[in-house]
């Protein structure tokens, strides 16, 4: 018998951030269509090829689960309602900790299947009218994703999303790494297949819900047991037709451990390298190699920020006063994976102005940061200073400072959040 589905979390509370992910977007994207969108993740393996006792679903990277990593990637998208995770019964109390640690939100957790379609199936279980325990409102298209690729962006779900829309089935794919060839059964070469001609199928995957439910309903128990691929299952019981959509690199899947976390970390640091000089009055010399500038003053209503996302921005340079500052901090809070870097950098001329005059700004600083820290934003503070009869040492304590910012926004260290750095 199945387990009835849990709901974890409640339903997110945006903050009233005007326009963003809420945008009308592409014609043909979900949210413009008004399709009604949810995600089933397996998350019930046990790792077998990548071997050790946990699961790699629930193995750290950078500290925090890989499976939380993956549901944030899709609970950032505003337009996928529901988000149904498929873990085994011994990892359920884990799972349930990680929603609450994260504060995951629309996940509800069901139980997973002896096999990898067995535990979608139970995920659409979840989402099915017909079922008696299900409580969710059934969705018109669905997204399977693994639980174990964690870095799936919003433009390529919806890509699949739309595609599924029309055509009942659609799958990302990637250009196959290797060459496949067929060995004989004495252990020779058969054949060997045009690479140009083949693809890797990856996921997302998304599907008419009923489209995918009939077919995962009329499964054969040999298809449920050895089976890899839902689009062959649409195709064989549905005589639906995927739709194939290219993905991007960043689809891979952890199979095995090294490369992976090398692959992992190698993401991470790419992340960091990105900076955004926000209200940057002066030109810091970054030695970072994609800083995208801007020097727009931030606004209350946050249009300023929404473009600062747009433009992939993952760390946050404000330079001097920003008021609302507060508030942004903690918007971001709720959309990020990696900690956000945020640094207050205050200029101050010793010949106009004493530093104790600077103390309580600087205390709020503390404060701030200290809070902000449980929403994994990381606020440091840097004071460089000068004096007007001194450009050069200006210039030489800027770069000093630069060079502070630009070892910390790597670093990402978590003790010297709050503290102020002097340059
Ligand atoms: N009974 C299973 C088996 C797999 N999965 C999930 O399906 C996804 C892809 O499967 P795979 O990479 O094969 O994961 P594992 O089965 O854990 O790994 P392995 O094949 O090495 O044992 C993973 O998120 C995995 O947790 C699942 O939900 N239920
Ligand atoms: O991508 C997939 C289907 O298209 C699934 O992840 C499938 O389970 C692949 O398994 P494997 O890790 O053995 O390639």
């Amino acid at each position: 018998m199945e387990q009835g589905p849990t709901r974890d979390g409640e339903r997110e509370l945006r903050p009233a951030v005007p326009g963003l992910g809420r945008e009308p977007g592409p014609a043909s994207s979900p949210t413009a269509m008004a399709v009604a969108v949810a995600a089933v993740l397996p998350a019930g393996g046990c790792g077998e090829r990548m071997g050790g006792p946990t699961p790699k679903q629930f193995c750290p990277a950078l500290g925090r689960p890989l499976i939380s990593y993956t549901v944030q990637a899709l609970q950032r998208v505003s337009w996928i309602k529901d988000i149904v995770v498929a873990v085994t019964k011994e990892n359920m109390d884990t799972m349930k900790s990680i929603v609450r640690r994260y504060q995951h939100q629309r996940v509800t957790l069901v139980e997973a299947g002896a096999t990898r379609h067995q535990s979608i199936f139970s995920g659409l279980k979840a989402l099915a009218g017909d079922q008696p325990h299900s409580q969710l409102p059934t969705p018109k298209v669905v997204i399977i994703h693994d639980a174990v690729r964690p870095f799936v962006e919003e433009d390529v779900l919806a890509r699949v999303v739309s595609a599924a829309n029309d055509h009942g089935a659609a799958g990302a794919i990637r250009p196959l790494v290797s060459t496949v060839i067929a060995p004989s059964a004495d252990g020779y070469l058969d054949q060997s297949l045009d690479r140009a001609k083949h693809r890797a199928s990856e996921m997302p995957q998304a599907f008419l819900f009923d489209v995918i439910y009939r077919a995962y309903c009329q499964c054969s128990d040999y298809d449920m047991e050895f089976g890899t691929e839902c689009l062959h299952l649409a195709l064989k019981y549905c005589h639906t037709k995927a739709k194939l959509v290219e993905g991007s690199p960043d689809l891979w899947k952890v199979r095995r451990k090294p490369a992976q976390a090398m692959h992992l970390i190698g993401k991470a640091s790419i992340l960091s390298l990105y900076a955004c000089a926000w209200m940057c009055v002066l030109k810091i010399p970054l030695s970072l190699e994609q800083v995208k500038g801007t020097s727009v003053t931030l606004c209350p209503n946050g249009q300023d920020l929404q473009k600062i996302c747009q433009g992939d921005c993952y760390n946050f340079i404000c330079i001097n006063v920003i008021k609302h500052k507060k508030q942004c901090l903690f918007w971001f809070g709720s959309l990020i994976i990696l900690p956000y870097i945020f640094w207050q950098v205050h200029f101050l001329d010793f010949q106009t102005v004493s530093f104790s005059g600077r103390m309580k700004e600087l205390r709020e600083m503390k404060d701030l940061a200290k809070e902000v820290k449980k929403q994994n934003v990381f606020l440091y503070g840097l004071l460089i200073s000068f004096t007007q009869d001194n450009p050069q040492q200006l210039q030489e304590n800027v770069r000093q400072g630069a060079s502070i910012i630009t070892s910390l926004i790597k670093e990402r260290n978590a003790e010297l959040t709050g503290q102020l750095l002097v340059a």
